[in-house]
């Protein structure tokens, strides 16, 4: 990896493409929308980031683009377990195969698991979603909310993107990066706003891009502080920059107790 031209997301755009149009041959959308309408209802994702605590939603992620594998093989109900037990306010799952190891098939372990804990908690599907028919594709594998990530959307498709989320009854965290990605996030009326500090172009990380764009979120708004998390000193100085939660994957995959990473993070 690393050799090709252009930039992951345009590799993934190009990939994400070419595999949908197999999915929908083998899956018509109809078919995804009986099993969507024979879920149970979506739990709120910003209800369960707003608090008086700085909320975690922790990843399951086996390997990244940027790192190569964090956890391969995992089984990814035993690390959403540790997740559960720990105190995370909601579970990210990503589904994404090539790049990340994962599978819708996690999605519904996970989701079953978190829906049927004494406090159940909402999870996230992690993708680089681009059509609507992957919307109604994590609702029918048990999503209570998704991530859509303006960079690899733009400004034209998220609204049709945010519309398809909420016919499902669920709610979107929408990623931006930059002053310009967010004033698209916010022009389309987005209520959860995940600032990524990875460069998703040259995977560099800054936690000060946090702290430059969180100031310019309205206060009504959830703010996510994303990627690049590795202890509560990061923790600390992203709610000081008006984060509500973090998103953290990497540092609890590769942490030897994860559940232990976990509440050091909440400590
Ligand atoms: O593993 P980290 O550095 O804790 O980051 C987690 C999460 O933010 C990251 O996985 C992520 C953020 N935005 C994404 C978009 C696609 C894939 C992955 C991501």
């Amino acid at each position: 990896m690393g050799t090709e031209t252009g930039t992951i997301l345009d590799r993934i755009a190009e990939r994400t493409a070419a595999d949908l149009a197999e999915r929908r041959a083998t899956r018509p959308l109809a078919d995804l929308e009986a099993m969507a309408r024979a879920m149970p209802a979506p739990l709120p994702l910003d209800a369960a980031l707003r608090g008086t605590t700085t909320r975690v939603i922790a990843e399951v992620k086996r390997a990244s683009p940027s790192k190569g594998a964090l956890a391969a093989g995992v089984d990814a109900r035993a690390v959403a377990r540790d997740y559960l037990a720990a105190g995370a306010a909601a579970i990210s799952v990503l589904t994404d195969a090539p790049f990340f190891q994962g599978s819708l098939e996690d999605l519904a372990l996970v989701a079953e698991l978190a829906h049927a804990d004494p406090t159940p908690r909402p999870v996230l599907r992690k993708d680089f979603l681009l059509d609507p028919y992957q919307v109604v594709e994590a609702r029918a594998y048990g999503a209570d909310a998704v991530l859509l990530i303006v960079a690899v959307l733009g400004g034209a498709s998220l609204p049709e993107m945010l519309d398809a989320v909420h016919a499902q009854g669920m709610q979107a965290l929408v990623e931006v990066h930059d002053e310009a990605e967010l004033d698209v996030a916010l022009a389309a009326g987005a209520r959860i706003i995940g600032i990524n500090n990875r460069d998703l172009r040259n995977f560099t990380v800054d936690l000060g891009t946090t702290e430059r764009l969180a100031p310019r979120i309205p206060r009504d708004r959830v703010i996510v502080a994303e990627s690049g998390i590795h202890g509560p000193g990061d923790v600390r100085r992203l709610a000081a920059a008006g984060a509500h939660a973090v998103l953290v994957g990497e540092s609890l995959m590769v942490a030897a107790d994860r559940q232990a990473a976990l509440r050091g993070l909440l400590a």
